[in-house]
């Protein structure tokens, strides 16, 4: 069993041949997952393991919050938007937005499409709770340009299916021409989670990665400068070659 840390590995942000499906986490040769692989050990950490959402959610925006902390400190940073989408990559979101708070950072959280259950209800206001702005307007590209240091994407996760409607299509504009750094949580959004970024249309090119529990076969593609795989969520080990 990985013990639960909130230490994450970061792998080395280098290029992989194409064809290739591994990547090093540490010394240790890691598959990279195809979507429905994805789901499935999404599914075994609830039913085998009986984990909860709850439980589940919490370690990955923990475990992103300090991530992200390592690699852009408060300092010079503060000012960070957190986009948060209609699914749980969106409540992984809500979740870092509040362990930021709690790390000195000033978030604003862009939610424009809240999901109505209670997991989420109570996310949102906890985020409140903690003077966290969650807002349904997207600020301009000007505002987030000027006003922010750092974006978190947490608009997608891997049970997206290209190609994004319409409602989500301005933040992912914004994302992909934002000068800001932004950091994607699991997927970045948008992307293929197989084939990767997106032929047309706007596609985010992410300077850090946090892949959680596995990185997926679109992390092929990230060419940023950080690729954090988190090991928080507990599986007995990462899936190996
Ligand atoms: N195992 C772990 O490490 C954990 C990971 N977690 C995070 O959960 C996400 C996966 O969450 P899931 O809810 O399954 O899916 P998504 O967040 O990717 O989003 C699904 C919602 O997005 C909508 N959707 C899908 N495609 C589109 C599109 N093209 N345009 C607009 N909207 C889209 C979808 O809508 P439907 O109408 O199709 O249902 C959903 O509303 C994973 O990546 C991790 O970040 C968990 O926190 C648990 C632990
Ligand atoms: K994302």
């Amino acid at each position: 069993i990985i013990i639960p840390t909130l230490s994450s590995i970061t792998c080395p942000a280098t290029k992989l041949p194409s064809a290739s499906v591994v990547r090093r986490m540490s010394s240790v040769a890691v598959r990279l997952l195809n979507q429905q692989e994805a789901v499935a050990l999404d599914q075994e950490l609830f039913t085998a393991y009986q984990f909860s959402v709850d439980q589940l959610m919490e370690l990955a925006g923990l475990s992103c919050a300090h991530a992200i902390a390592q690699k852009y400190p408060a300092s010079t940073h503060s000012k960070v938007l957190v986009a948060c989408g209609p699914g749980n990559n969106g409540g992984d979101g809500l979740v870092c937005a509040r362990h930021l708070r709690l790390l000195d950072y000033t978030p604003t959280v862009y939610y424009p499409k809240r999901t109505d259950k209670p997991l989420f209800d109570n996310l949102v206001r906890q985020c409140q709770m903690y003077d966290i702005v969650v807002s349904e307007e997207l600020p301009t590209l000007l505002e987030i340009d000027g006003e922010f240091q750092l974006v978190v994407d947490a608009v997608f996760g891997f049970s997206f299916k290209p190609p994004v409607r319409a409602l989500f299509l301005p933040v992912i504009e914004a994302l992909s021409r934002t000068k800001v750094p932004v950091v994607s949580v699991d997927i970045p959004s948008g992307w293929d989670v197989e084939a990767g970024p997106p032929t047309e249309g706007f596609a985010i090119a992410p300077q850090m990665l946090i892949s959680l529990t596995a990185p997926k076969l679109c992390a092929r593609s990230f060419r940023g400068r950080h690729h954090s795989c988190s090991t928080v969520t507990v599986c007995r080990s990462p899936p190996q070659l």
